[in-house]
Protein backbone atom coordinates (compact mmCIF):
# COMPACT_ATOMS: atom_id res chain seq x y z
CA UNK A 1 0.00 0.00 0.00
CA UNK A 2 2.15 3.07 -1.22
CA UNK A 3 0.59 6.34 -0.45
CA UNK A 4 3.76 8.29 -1.25
CA UNK A 5 6.24 8.61 -3.71
CA UNK A 6 9.44 10.96 -3.09
CA UNK A 7 13.46 10.70 -3.89
CA UNK A 8 15.98 10.86 -0.80
CA UNK A 9 19.47 10.48 -1.98
CA UNK A 10 18.48 8.62 -5.95
CA UNK A 11 15.96 6.38 -3.82
CA UNK A 12 12.90 6.17 -3.68
CA UNK A 13 11.10 6.41 -0.87
CA UNK A 14 7.98 4.87 -0.32
CA UNK A 15 5.95 5.55 2.65
CA UNK A 16 3.45 2.91 3.29
CA UNK A 17 -0.52 3.33 4.72
CA UNK A 18 -0.31 2.02 8.54
CA UNK A 19 -3.27 0.05 7.93
CA UNK A 20 -0.65 -2.46 6.61
CA UNK A 21 0.23 -4.27 9.71
CA UNK A 22 -0.50 -7.58 9.73
CA UNK A 23 -1.39 -9.64 13.04
CA UNK A 24 1.24 -11.33 14.69
CA UNK A 25 -0.34 -14.37 14.33
CA UNK A 26 0.00 -13.87 10.26
CA UNK A 27 3.14 -12.90 10.32
CA UNK A 28 4.53 -15.66 12.02
CA UNK A 29 2.38 -18.23 9.24
CA UNK A 30 3.72 -15.88 6.19
CA UNK A 31 7.54 -16.06 7.78
CA UNK A 32 6.89 -19.90 7.65
CA UNK A 33 5.53 -20.42 4.79
CA UNK A 34 8.36 -17.97 3.16
CA UNK A 35 10.87 -20.37 4.93
CA UNK A 36 13.42 -21.03 2.03
CA UNK A 37 14.52 -24.92 1.99
CA UNK A 38 18.27 -25.58 2.48
CA UNK A 39 20.44 -26.72 -0.15
CA UNK A 40 21.45 -29.71 -0.07
CA UNK A 41 25.10 -30.93 0.01
CA UNK A 42 27.39 -33.52 0.92
CA UNK A 43 29.29 -32.77 3.76
CA UNK A 44 32.09 -34.67 5.19
CA UNK A 45 31.24 -36.42 8.81
CA UNK A 46 32.93 -33.67 10.59
CA UNK A 47 31.29 -30.95 9.65
CA UNK A 48 27.52 -32.74 9.30
CA UNK A 49 26.64 -32.72 12.75
CA UNK A 50 23.58 -30.37 13.48
CA UNK A 51 22.53 -30.58 10.29
CA UNK A 52 19.64 -32.63 8.73
CA UNK A 53 19.76 -35.63 6.68
CA UNK A 54 18.51 -35.20 3.11
CA UNK A 55 18.45 -38.49 2.29
CA UNK A 56 17.62 -41.96 4.25
CA UNK A 57 20.94 -43.04 5.75
CA UNK A 58 21.54 -46.88 4.84
CA UNK A 59 24.09 -49.67 5.59
CA UNK A 60 27.32 -49.66 2.88
CA UNK A 61 28.22 -52.33 5.20
CA UNK A 62 26.94 -54.93 7.28
CA UNK A 63 27.20 -54.67 11.20
CA UNK A 64 29.19 -56.68 12.03
CA UNK A 65 30.85 -56.94 8.97
CA UNK A 66 31.82 -60.80 9.61
CA UNK A 67 30.87 -63.03 12.48
CA UNK A 68 33.12 -61.91 15.22
CA UNK A 69 33.55 -62.78 18.79
CA UNK A 70 31.47 -60.56 21.64
CA UNK A 71 33.62 -62.04 24.76
CA UNK A 72 37.54 -62.31 25.67
CA UNK A 73 37.65 -65.89 25.53
CA UNK A 74 37.82 -69.26 23.46
CA UNK A 75 35.75 -69.74 20.02
CA UNK A 76 34.93 -73.38 20.57
CA UNK A 77 33.45 -75.96 17.99
CA UNK A 78 30.78 -78.53 19.48
CA UNK A 79 30.83 -79.77 22.58
CA UNK A 80 34.25 -79.49 25.09
CA UNK A 81 36.76 -80.09 26.35
CA UNK A 82 38.75 -78.55 23.46
CA UNK A 83 42.31 -78.59 22.44
CA UNK A 84 43.38 -74.69 22.19
CA UNK A 85 44.87 -74.49 18.53
CA UNK A 86 45.78 -70.78 18.10
CA UNK A 87 44.78 -67.06 19.13
CA UNK A 88 43.44 -64.87 17.09
CA UNK A 89 43.22 -60.82 17.93
CA UNK A 90 40.63 -58.46 16.89
CA UNK A 91 42.45 -56.43 13.87
CA UNK A 92 45.32 -59.47 13.69
CA UNK A 93 45.78 -62.18 11.65
CA UNK A 94 42.42 -64.37 10.93
CA UNK A 95 42.50 -68.01 11.82
CA UNK A 96 42.31 -69.17 8.50
CA UNK A 97 41.13 -73.08 8.88
CA UNK A 98 37.87 -74.53 9.60
CA UNK A 99 37.61 -75.17 13.46
CA UNK A 100 36.37 -78.57 13.73
CA UNK A 101 34.62 -80.09 16.65
CA UNK A 102 36.92 -80.29 19.72
CA UNK A 103 38.98 -77.43 19.19
CA UNK A 104 39.19 -73.96 19.77
CA UNK A 105 41.15 -70.36 19.21
CA UNK A 106 41.78 -68.11 21.74
CA UNK A 107 39.84 -64.94 20.96
CA UNK A 108 39.35 -61.29 21.55
CA UNK A 109 36.43 -59.63 21.74
CA UNK A 110 35.69 -57.86 18.07
CA UNK A 111 37.71 -60.75 16.31
CA UNK A 112 36.73 -62.94 13.79
CA UNK A 113 35.64 -66.29 14.75
CA UNK A 114 37.05 -69.02 12.45
CA UNK A 115 34.48 -71.01 10.29
CA UNK A 116 32.78 -73.95 12.44
CA UNK A 117 32.86 -72.02 15.61
CA UNK A 118 29.97 -72.78 17.35
CA UNK A 119 30.01 -70.23 20.14
CA UNK A 120 32.26 -68.36 22.47
CA UNK A 121 33.80 -69.53 25.81
CA UNK A 122 34.41 -66.36 27.93
CA UNK A 123 37.73 -66.75 29.80
CA UNK A 124 35.83 -66.16 32.93
CA UNK A 125 33.76 -69.65 32.22
CA UNK A 126 36.85 -71.64 30.99
CA UNK A 127 38.68 -74.00 32.74
CA UNK A 128 41.90 -74.64 31.80
CA UNK A 129 42.52 -78.65 31.99
CA UNK A 130 46.36 -79.50 32.80
CA UNK A 131 48.36 -81.08 32.56
CA UNK A 132 47.63 -84.53 30.80
CA UNK A 133 45.66 -83.98 27.61
CA UNK A 134 42.44 -86.02 27.40
CA UNK A 135 43.22 -89.29 25.23
CA UNK A 136 40.74 -88.53 22.64
CA UNK A 137 41.72 -88.29 19.45
CA UNK A 138 41.62 -84.06 18.05
CA UNK A 139 43.16 -82.97 15.02
CA UNK A 140 45.23 -79.82 15.50
CA UNK A 141 45.28 -77.19 13.00
CA UNK A 142 48.49 -75.25 13.38
CA UNK A 143 50.40 -77.05 16.03
CA UNK A 144 50.64 -74.13 17.84
CA UNK A 145 49.45 -74.53 21.68
CA UNK A 146 49.33 -78.25 21.08
CA UNK A 147 48.20 -79.57 24.51
CA UNK A 148 46.51 -76.29 26.00
CA UNK A 149 43.02 -77.35 26.22
CA UNK A 150 40.29 -75.77 28.05
CA UNK A 151 36.94 -77.23 29.24
CA UNK A 152 33.56 -75.22 30.03
CA UNK A 153 29.42 -75.43 29.68
CA UNK A 154 28.54 -73.32 26.61
CA UNK A 155 25.40 -72.79 24.72
CA UNK A 156 25.30 -72.84 21.21
CA UNK A 157 25.79 -69.70 19.15
CA UNK A 158 26.06 -67.83 22.41
CA UNK A 159 28.76 -65.09 22.28
CA UNK A 160 28.92 -64.48 18.84
CA UNK A 161 27.99 -61.83 16.95
CA UNK A 162 27.05 -62.89 13.34
CA UNK A 163 27.51 -60.86 9.86
CA UNK A 164 24.77 -58.44 9.83
CA UNK A 165 23.23 -58.98 12.91
CA UNK A 166 22.71 -55.08 14.00
CA UNK A 167 22.59 -53.74 10.87
CA UNK A 168 22.12 -55.73 7.45
CA UNK A 169 23.48 -54.31 4.30
CA UNK A 170 22.11 -51.70 2.62
CA UNK A 171 19.52 -51.59 5.36
CA UNK A 172 17.87 -47.94 6.10
CA UNK A 173 18.42 -46.77 9.44
CA UNK A 174 17.51 -43.52 9.63
CA UNK A 175 14.89 -41.37 7.42
CA UNK A 176 15.48 -38.13 5.73
CA UNK A 177 15.29 -34.92 7.70
CA UNK A 178 16.54 -36.68 11.11
CA UNK A 179 18.83 -34.33 12.19
CA UNK A 180 22.61 -35.22 12.72
CA UNK A 181 23.55 -35.68 16.46
CA UNK A 182 26.83 -36.95 17.52
CA UNK A 183 25.21 -40.62 17.65
CA UNK A 184 24.27 -40.11 13.70
CA UNK A 185 27.98 -39.27 13.08
CA UNK A 186 29.16 -42.47 14.76
CA UNK A 187 26.40 -44.47 13.56
CA UNK A 188 27.12 -43.44 10.08
CA UNK A 189 30.89 -43.86 10.40
CA UNK A 190 30.07 -47.56 11.29
CA UNK A 191 28.09 -48.01 8.11
CA UNK A 192 30.71 -47.09 6.25
CA UNK A 193 30.04 -43.01 5.30
CA UNK A 194 32.70 -40.73 4.47
CA UNK A 195 30.15 -37.99 3.52
CA UNK A 196 26.61 -37.19 4.21
CA UNK A 197 24.04 -36.15 2.31
CA UNK A 198 22.49 -32.98 4.29
CA UNK A 199 20.29 -29.62 3.98
CA UNK A 200 22.93 -27.48 4.52
CA UNK A 201 22.35 -25.03 7.27
CA UNK A 202 20.37 -21.93 6.16
CA UNK A 203 22.85 -19.04 6.40
CA UNK A 204 22.27 -15.82 7.94
CA UNK A 205 24.21 -12.49 7.11
CA UNK A 206 23.76 -9.52 9.80
CA UNK A 207 23.44 -6.04 9.19
CA UNK A 208 24.15 -3.44 12.20
CA UNK A 209 22.76 0.17 11.55
CA UNK A 210 22.98 3.27 13.25
CA UNK A 211 25.57 6.09 13.37
CA UNK A 212 24.94 6.04 17.38
CA UNK A 213 25.61 2.11 17.71
CA UNK A 214 28.82 1.29 18.97
CA UNK A 215 30.72 -2.35 18.85
CA UNK A 216 32.62 -2.37 22.40
CA UNK A 217 33.65 -0.29 24.99
CA UNK A 218 31.46 2.35 27.40
CA UNK A 219 29.38 4.46 24.83
CA UNK A 220 29.61 8.16 25.27
CA UNK A 221 26.10 10.07 25.87
CA UNK A 222 24.26 9.90 22.48
CA UNK A 223 25.93 6.44 21.84
CA UNK A 224 24.71 3.26 22.26
CA UNK A 225 26.16 -0.33 22.53
CA UNK A 226 24.99 -2.62 19.88
CA UNK A 227 22.82 -4.86 21.70
CA UNK A 228 21.60 -6.51 18.69
CA UNK A 229 24.60 -8.14 16.95
CA UNK A 230 25.49 -9.71 20.39
CA UNK A 231 22.12 -11.97 20.71
CA UNK A 232 21.85 -13.05 16.90
CA UNK A 233 24.30 -15.84 16.77
CA UNK A 234 23.34 -17.60 19.76
CA UNK A 235 19.71 -16.83 18.46
CA UNK A 236 20.33 -17.77 14.51
CA UNK A 237 22.61 -21.36 15.80
CA UNK A 238 19.73 -22.32 18.03
CA UNK A 239 17.36 -22.12 15.20
CA UNK A 240 19.49 -24.35 13.81
CA UNK A 241 21.41 -21.86 11.28
CA UNK A 242 24.53 -20.34 10.57
CA UNK A 243 25.84 -17.07 11.11
CA UNK A 244 27.41 -15.48 7.99
CA UNK A 245 29.52 -11.78 7.43
CA UNK A 246 28.38 -9.43 9.94
CA UNK A 247 28.72 -5.70 8.87
CA UNK A 248 28.15 -2.11 10.59
CA UNK A 249 27.21 -0.15 8.14
CA UNK A 250 26.61 3.71 8.70
CA UNK A 251 23.17 5.43 8.30
CA UNK A 252 22.04 6.03 4.80
CA UNK A 253 20.27 4.56 1.60
CA UNK A 254 23.73 4.05 -0.07
CA UNK A 255 25.09 2.15 2.31
CA UNK A 256 22.24 -0.14 2.92
CA UNK A 257 21.72 -0.77 -0.64
CA UNK A 258 24.83 -1.64 -1.67
CA UNK A 259 25.02 -3.71 1.01
CA UNK A 260 22.06 -5.92 -0.02
CA UNK A 261 22.75 -5.81 -3.60
CA UNK A 262 22.76 -9.31 -4.51
CA UNK A 263 25.45 -10.59 -7.19
CA UNK A 264 27.25 -7.83 -7.44
CA UNK A 265 28.86 -6.53 -10.69
CA UNK A 266 32.65 -6.14 -10.92
CA UNK A 267 33.06 -2.56 -10.37
CA UNK A 268 36.63 -1.62 -9.65
CA UNK A 269 35.47 1.65 -7.42
CA UNK A 270 31.85 1.48 -6.49
CA UNK A 271 32.64 3.89 -3.57
CA UNK A 272 32.54 6.93 -6.00
CA UNK A 273 29.09 6.11 -6.72
CA UNK A 274 28.39 7.18 -3.46
CA UNK A 275 26.48 10.43 -3.08
CA UNK A 276 28.82 13.12 -0.81
CA UNK A 277 27.96 12.15 2.94
CA UNK A 278 26.19 9.06 2.51
CA UNK A 279 28.72 7.17 3.67
CA UNK A 280 30.68 4.22 1.11
CA UNK A 281 29.00 1.05 0.56
CA UNK A 282 30.10 -1.94 2.20
CA UNK A 283 30.77 -5.40 1.47
CA UNK A 284 28.73 -8.36 2.87
CA UNK A 285 30.73 -11.76 2.34
CA UNK A 286 34.01 -13.06 1.70
CA UNK A 287 33.88 -15.17 4.74
CA UNK A 288 34.63 -18.88 4.68
CA UNK A 289 31.18 -20.77 4.79
CA UNK A 290 30.45 -21.34 8.27
CA UNK A 291 32.72 -18.56 9.88
CA UNK A 292 31.37 -15.54 10.96
CA UNK A 293 33.31 -12.60 9.72
CA UNK A 294 33.06 -9.43 10.87
CA UNK A 295 33.42 -6.27 8.61
CA UNK A 296 32.70 -2.85 10.16
CA UNK A 297 32.96 0.33 8.21
CA UNK A 298 34.33 3.48 10.28
CA UNK A 299 32.38 6.65 10.05
CA UNK A 300 32.94 9.62 12.23
CA UNK A 301 32.35 10.19 15.95
CA UNK A 302 32.25 6.58 16.41
CA UNK A 303 35.06 4.71 18.39
CA UNK A 304 35.11 1.21 16.57
CA UNK A 305 37.53 -2.07 16.91
CA UNK A 306 39.90 -2.06 15.10
CA UNK A 307 38.51 -4.50 11.92
CA UNK A 308 39.24 -5.72 7.90
CA UNK A 309 37.91 -3.12 5.77
CA UNK A 310 35.08 -3.81 3.04
CA UNK A 311 36.47 -5.23 -0.10
CA UNK A 312 37.67 -2.47 -2.17
CA UNK A 313 35.95 -2.47 -5.77
CA UNK A 314 33.55 -5.51 -4.26
CA UNK A 315 29.97 -4.40 -2.99
CA UNK A 316 27.00 -6.88 -2.00
CA UNK A 317 27.17 -10.62 -1.82
CA UNK A 318 29.73 -13.06 -2.10
CA UNK A 319 28.66 -15.44 0.22
CA UNK A 320 25.83 -17.54 -0.06
CA UNK A 321 23.29 -16.52 2.64
CA UNK A 322 19.83 -17.08 2.02
CA UNK A 323 19.03 -14.06 4.39
CA UNK A 324 20.01 -10.93 5.82
CA UNK A 325 19.03 -9.24 9.12
CA UNK A 326 19.09 -5.65 8.76
CA UNK A 327 19.14 -4.47 12.50
CA UNK A 328 17.59 -1.14 12.87
CA UNK A 329 16.37 1.44 10.22
CA UNK A 330 13.50 -0.16 9.94
CA UNK A 331 10.98 2.38 11.41
CA UNK A 332 9.79 5.97 9.81
CA UNK A 333 12.53 8.52 11.08
CA UNK A 334 15.32 10.27 8.58
CA UNK A 335 17.67 7.66 8.80
CA UNK A 336 15.46 4.52 8.35
CA UNK A 337 15.50 3.93 5.10
CA UNK A 338 15.61 0.01 4.68
CA UNK A 339 11.79 0.53 2.89
CA UNK A 340 12.72 2.98 0.44
CA UNK A 341 16.08 0.89 -0.41
CA UNK A 342 13.78 -2.42 -0.42
CA UNK A 343 11.46 -0.69 -3.10
CA UNK A 344 14.10 0.54 -4.73
CA UNK A 345 15.81 -3.08 -5.43
CA UNK A 346 12.51 -4.09 -6.30
CA UNK A 347 12.20 -6.48 -3.50
CA UNK A 348 8.93 -7.97 -2.71
CA UNK A 349 7.42 -7.12 0.59
CA UNK A 350 5.73 -9.68 2.54
CA UNK A 351 5.20 -8.41 5.80
CA UNK A 352 5.97 -4.59 6.30
CA UNK A 353 4.48 -4.04 10.12
CA UNK A 354 2.96 -6.05 13.01
CA UNK A 355 0.61 -5.41 15.28
CA UNK A 356 2.77 -6.28 18.29
CA UNK A 357 4.23 -4.51 20.98
CA UNK A 358 7.17 -4.35 21.20
CA UNK A 359 8.23 -5.43 17.65
CA UNK A 360 5.81 -3.13 15.70
CA UNK A 361 8.31 -2.25 13.08
CA UNK A 362 9.47 -5.24 11.74
CA UNK A 363 9.65 -6.54 8.04
CA UNK A 364 9.99 -9.14 5.82
CA UNK A 365 11.24 -9.29 2.30
CA UNK A 366 12.22 -10.99 -0.72
CA UNK A 367 14.92 -9.94 -2.76
CA UNK A 368 14.68 -10.25 -6.92
CA UNK A 369 17.06 -12.47 -6.10
CA UNK A 370 15.47 -14.85 -3.71
CA UNK A 371 17.03 -13.71 -0.59
CA UNK A 372 14.76 -13.02 2.11
CA UNK A 373 15.35 -9.80 4.28
CA UNK A 374 14.09 -9.65 7.81
CA UNK A 375 14.06 -5.45 9.20
CA UNK A 376 14.36 -5.86 12.80
CA UNK A 377 13.32 -2.36 14.93
CA UNK A 378 16.62 -1.04 16.39
CA UNK A 379 15.51 -1.35 20.06
CA UNK A 380 16.98 -4.37 21.62
CA UNK A 381 13.79 -5.99 23.03
CA UNK A 382 11.73 -4.93 20.30
CA UNK A 383 14.52 -6.12 18.20
CA UNK A 384 14.34 -9.91 20.16
CA UNK A 385 10.97 -10.29 20.15
CA UNK A 386 10.47 -9.22 16.02
CA UNK A 387 13.40 -12.40 15.52
CA UNK A 388 10.93 -14.92 17.28
CA UNK A 389 8.21 -13.50 15.24
CA UNK A 390 10.14 -13.54 11.90
CA UNK A 391 13.69 -14.97 12.26
CA UNK A 392 13.25 -18.00 14.14
CA UNK A 393 9.93 -19.56 11.83
CA UNK A 394 11.79 -18.36 8.90
CA UNK A 395 14.77 -20.63 9.82
CA UNK A 396 13.00 -23.54 11.11
CA UNK A 397 10.63 -23.96 8.95
CA UNK A 398 9.07 -27.40 8.80
CA UNK A 399 10.74 -27.97 12.01
CA UNK A 400 9.11 -24.85 13.70
CA UNK A 401 7.14 -26.07 16.67
CA UNK A 402 3.74 -23.73 18.78
CA UNK A 403 4.64 -22.85 22.14
CA UNK A 404 3.24 -24.82 24.95
CA UNK A 405 0.02 -22.89 27.02
CA UNK A 406 -0.18 -21.68 30.03
CA UNK A 407 -2.11 -19.21 32.22
CA UNK A 408 -0.25 -16.01 33.05
CA UNK A 409 -0.06 -15.33 36.38
CA UNK A 410 -0.24 -11.63 37.22
CA UNK A 411 1.95 -11.03 39.69
CA UNK A 412 5.38 -10.32 39.36
CA UNK A 413 7.70 -13.06 39.53
CA UNK A 414 9.88 -13.13 43.23
CA UNK A 415 13.25 -12.64 42.77
CA UNK A 416 15.64 -14.38 44.51
CA UNK A 417 19.11 -11.85 45.73
CA UNK A 418 21.04 -15.10 45.43
CA UNK A 419 19.56 -16.31 41.59
CA UNK A 420 22.38 -14.97 39.35
CA UNK A 421 19.83 -14.05 36.78
CA UNK A 422 17.71 -12.42 38.89
CA UNK A 423 18.07 -8.56 40.11
CA UNK A 424 18.10 -7.96 43.97
CA UNK A 425 14.47 -6.81 45.33
CA UNK A 426 15.54 -3.31 45.67
CA UNK A 427 15.38 -3.01 41.93
CA UNK A 428 12.89 -5.08 41.21
CA UNK A 429 10.36 -3.16 39.44
CA UNK A 430 6.59 -4.07 38.99
CA UNK A 431 5.12 -5.34 35.86
CA UNK A 432 3.94 -2.71 33.28
CA UNK A 433 0.35 -1.76 34.55
CA UNK A 434 -0.73 -3.23 30.90
CA UNK A 435 0.55 -6.88 31.75
CA UNK A 436 -1.51 -6.62 35.34
CA UNK A 437 -4.86 -5.86 33.92
CA UNK A 438 -5.70 -9.28 32.87
CA UNK A 439 -9.47 -8.44 32.14
CA UNK A 440 -11.60 -5.66 31.20
CA UNK A 441 -8.42 -3.97 29.73
CA UNK A 442 -8.39 -5.21 25.83
CA UNK A 443 -5.80 -4.19 23.99
CA UNK A 444 -5.90 -4.36 20.25
CA UNK A 445 -2.37 -5.24 19.35
CA UNK A 446 -0.30 -8.67 20.36
CA UNK A 447 2.04 -8.40 23.43
CA UNK A 448 4.91 -10.43 23.86
CA UNK A 449 5.63 -10.42 27.63
CA UNK A 450 8.81 -12.31 28.91
CA UNK A 451 7.91 -14.79 32.07
CA UNK A 452 9.35 -17.38 34.13
CA UNK A 453 7.25 -20.96 34.35
CA UNK A 454 6.29 -21.32 38.06
CA UNK A 455 4.07 -23.76 39.83
CA UNK A 456 1.80 -20.44 39.57
CA UNK A 457 1.80 -20.50 36.06
CA UNK A 458 4.02 -17.51 33.62
CA UNK A 459 5.27 -15.33 35.56
CA UNK A 460 6.05 -11.88 34.21
CA UNK A 461 9.04 -10.74 35.19
CA UNK A 462 9.08 -6.97 34.59
CA UNK A 463 11.58 -5.10 33.10
CA UNK A 464 10.12 -5.27 29.50
CA UNK A 465 10.49 -1.84 27.79
CA UNK A 466 11.23 -2.17 24.08
CA UNK A 467 14.86 -0.75 24.26
CA UNK A 468 15.73 -3.30 27.35
CA UNK A 469 16.25 -6.54 27.33
CA UNK A 470 16.96 -6.50 30.93
CA UNK A 471 13.54 -8.85 31.68
CA UNK A 472 14.58 -11.42 28.62
CA UNK A 473 17.73 -11.82 30.23
CA UNK A 474 15.64 -12.72 33.11
CA UNK A 475 13.23 -15.02 31.63
CA UNK A 476 12.72 -18.36 30.02
CA UNK A 477 10.00 -17.88 27.49
CA UNK A 478 7.54 -14.36 26.05
CA UNK A 479 4.18 -15.01 26.57
CA UNK A 480 1.85 -14.13 23.56
CA UNK A 481 -1.14 -12.31 24.90
CA UNK A 482 -3.23 -12.16 21.95
CA UNK A 483 -5.71 -9.09 21.05
CA UNK A 484 -8.65 -8.80 23.27
CA UNK A 485 -6.15 -11.47 25.72
CA UNK A 486 -8.98 -12.11 28.53
CA UNK A 487 -7.03 -14.14 30.76
CA UNK A 488 -6.93 -17.47 28.87
CA UNK A 489 -3.73 -19.47 28.80
CA UNK A 490 -1.72 -18.17 26.29
CA UNK A 491 1.56 -19.80 24.30
CA UNK A 492 4.94 -19.35 25.43
CA UNK A 493 7.45 -18.33 22.89
CA UNK A 494 10.96 -20.20 24.12
CA UNK A 495 13.53 -18.08 24.49
CA UNK A 496 16.97 -19.14 23.25
CA UNK A 497 19.46 -21.11 25.55
N1 LIG B 1 7.10 8.02 14.06
C1 LIG B 1 7.34 6.78 14.50
N2 LIG B 1 8.43 6.58 15.25
C2 LIG B 1 8.68 5.36 15.71
C3 LIG B 1 7.77 4.31 15.45
C4 LIG B 1 6.66 4.56 14.63
O1 LIG B 1 5.85 3.67 14.34
N3 LIG B 1 6.48 5.81 14.16
N4 LIG B 1 8.02 3.10 15.98
C5 LIG B 1 8.80 3.07 17.20
C6 LIG B 1 9.13 1.73 17.53
S1 LIG B 1 7.84 0.82 18.16
C7 LIG B 1 10.39 1.25 17.41
S2 LIG B 1 10.72 -0.34 17.93
C8 LIG B 1 11.48 2.01 16.85
C9 LIG B 1 12.22 1.24 15.78
O2 LIG B 1 13.17 2.06 15.25
P1 LIG B 1 14.18 1.64 14.12
O3 LIG B 1 14.05 0.20 13.78
O4 LIG B 1 14.05 2.57 12.99
O5 LIG B 1 15.57 1.75 14.82
P2 LIG B 1 16.40 3.05 15.12
O6 LIG B 1 15.57 4.25 14.94
O7 LIG B 1 17.65 2.92 14.36
O8 LIG B 1 16.68 2.83 16.65
C10 LIG B 1 15.70 2.82 17.63
C11 LIG B 1 16.39 2.82 18.98
O9 LIG B 1 17.18 1.65 19.12
C12 LIG B 1 18.55 1.98 19.32
N5 LIG B 1 19.35 1.00 18.57
C13 LIG B 1 19.43 0.90 17.24
N6 LIG B 1 20.24 -0.13 16.93
C14 LIG B 1 20.67 -0.65 18.08
C15 LIG B 1 21.53 -1.74 18.42
N7 LIG B 1 22.11 -2.49 17.46
N8 LIG B 1 21.75 -2.01 19.72
C16 LIG B 1 21.19 -1.24 20.70
N9 LIG B 1 20.35 -0.22 20.44
C17 LIG B 1 20.10 0.08 19.15
C18 LIG B 1 18.69 3.37 18.78
O10 LIG B 1 19.77 4.03 19.32
C19 LIG B 1 17.35 3.96 19.14
O11 LIG B 1 17.36 4.35 20.49
O12 LIG B 1 11.01 3.21 16.30
C20 LIG B 1 10.07 3.91 17.11
N10 LIG B 1 9.79 5.14 16.48
O1 LIG C 1 7.38 -1.91 18.79
MO1 LIG C 1 8.59 -0.90 19.37
O2 LIG C 1 9.01 -2.35 18.99
O3 LIG C 1 7.50 -0.81 20.79
O4 LIG C 1 9.76 -0.69 20.50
Amino acid sequence: MESRVETDGGVRRVDRASGGDVTWAEARAIALRASPSAPVEEVPLSTARGCRLARPLTALVPVPGTDVSAMDGYAVAGEGPWRVLGRVLAGGRAHGEVLKPGCAVEIATGAPVPEGTTSVLPYEAAHPLAPAPPTRDSPTLSGEQEGVWVAGVVQEGRHVRRRGEDVGLGEVVLGAGTRVTPAVLGLAAALGHDVLAVHRRLEVAVLVTGDEVIGEGLPEPGRVRDAIGPFLPGLIAWAGARVGPRLTIPDGAAPLRAALTPHPPAVPDRATSVPPGDGAPASLGGGAPGAPAERTQSHPGARRPSAPKADAGRVGWDGGAEIVVVCGASSKGPADHLRAVLDDLGAEVLVDGVAVRPGHPQLLARLPCGRLVVGLPGNPFAALAAALTLLVPLLKGERYEYGERMTLAVTPAPTSPTSPTSPSHRNQQPVHAAHQAPRGHRHSTTRLVPVRRSGKGAVPVGHDRPGSLWGAAMADALAVLPPGWDGEPVELLELPD
